[in-house]
């Protein structure tokens, strides 16, 4: 498989929404290549496989210290290096990227290995390709899906992207995933979108509202986009979620 990086550290995104795990302490496995491109992404230098000769391990939690393998990577050394970056208070494995869902097989393969193996599987995914998603759903115990909001700019056909995320998180709910949507919003994102979010998500999945890093929206632009979208969903199930790990320094 083409991956980017696996490192130890606590989940910093999805706020207090249910099925969130966020503060949880999770092994992540970062998957190289994805097929959309978000204007924002953090990860960009992950996005083309083939820019990604490498990967990276810690070689322990929280020393910034990390071994190189060259990609692909084979199932057995990644298993083996998420066993040792086990600290015995792992909530779950995080599977993120990139886009995870692409290497369907691979994905499938890993996530079964770590579920024989004792841990849960927390699937973090654009949802841009339910037929994928649909083939690994019944190992994910929790999926954070995002919605790319207009402004992302992650593909040509925003609306349909959105539907096709939309449907991931259907089928993720079906096999019994914990699962939630998280809307990444910029100064730019608009209330007539997010009042079209809610009525999708509505009675389907929480939504957790995360501000673009670095933050360009106003605190009460924000605040206006969570009250749209609670009037719809119900005041329950919408909440803000911040990349934590960001401001702490830690991966
Ligand atoms: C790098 S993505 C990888 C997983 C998958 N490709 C996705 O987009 O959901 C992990 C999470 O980071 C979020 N993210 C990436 N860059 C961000 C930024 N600049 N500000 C806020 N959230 C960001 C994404 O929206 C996504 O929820
Ligand atoms: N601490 C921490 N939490 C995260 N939550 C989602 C992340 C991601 O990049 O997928 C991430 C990450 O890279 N680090
Ligand atoms: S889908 Fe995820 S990994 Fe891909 S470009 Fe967007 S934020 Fe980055
Ligand atoms: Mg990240």
């Amino acid at each position: 498989m083409f991956l980017a990086e696996i490192f130890n550290s606590w989940q910093g995104e999805g706020g207090s929404i249910e099925g969130s795990a966020f503060g949880r302490r999770q092994i992540f496995v970062r998957f190289a290549g994805c097929d959309l491109r978000c204007i924002w992404c953090d990860s960009a230098g992950y996005i083309l496989a083939s820019n990604v000769p490498r990967w990276r391990y810690e070689v322990k939690p929280f020393t910034g210290k990390f071994e190189y393998k060259p990609n692909p990577a084979k199932l057995e050394e990644v298993v083996d290096v998420i066993l040792k970056l086990d600290t015995g208070d792992i909530h779950s494995i995080s599977y993120t990227g990139g886009e995870p869902t692409l290497q369907t097989k691979n994905l499938y393969a890993l996530m079964e290995r770590m579920h024989d193996l004792g841990f849960k599987n927390f699937l973090e995914t654009n949802g841009s390709r339910p037929e994928r998603v649909e083939e690994v759903a019944h190992l994910v115990d929790y999926a954070s899906v995002d919605i790319k909001d207009e402004t992302a700019k992650a593909s040509k056909n925003w609306r349909e992207l959105v539907l096709r995320e939309v449907e991931s998180i259907r089928i993720l709910k079906k096999a019994g995933a914990k699962t939630y949507a998280k809307l990444v919003v910029t100064k730019d994102t608009k209330e007539e979108n997010v009042r079209w979010y809610a009525e999708l998500l509505k009675n389907l999945a929480p939504l957790a509202i995360q501000p673009k890093e670095p933050i360009d929206i106003s605190q009460h632009q924000l605040m206006k986009l969570y009250n749209i979208a609670a009037k719809i969903m119900g005041r329950e199930n919408v909440g803000l979620s911040f990349q934590v790990h960001k401001y702490l320094n830690v991966l």
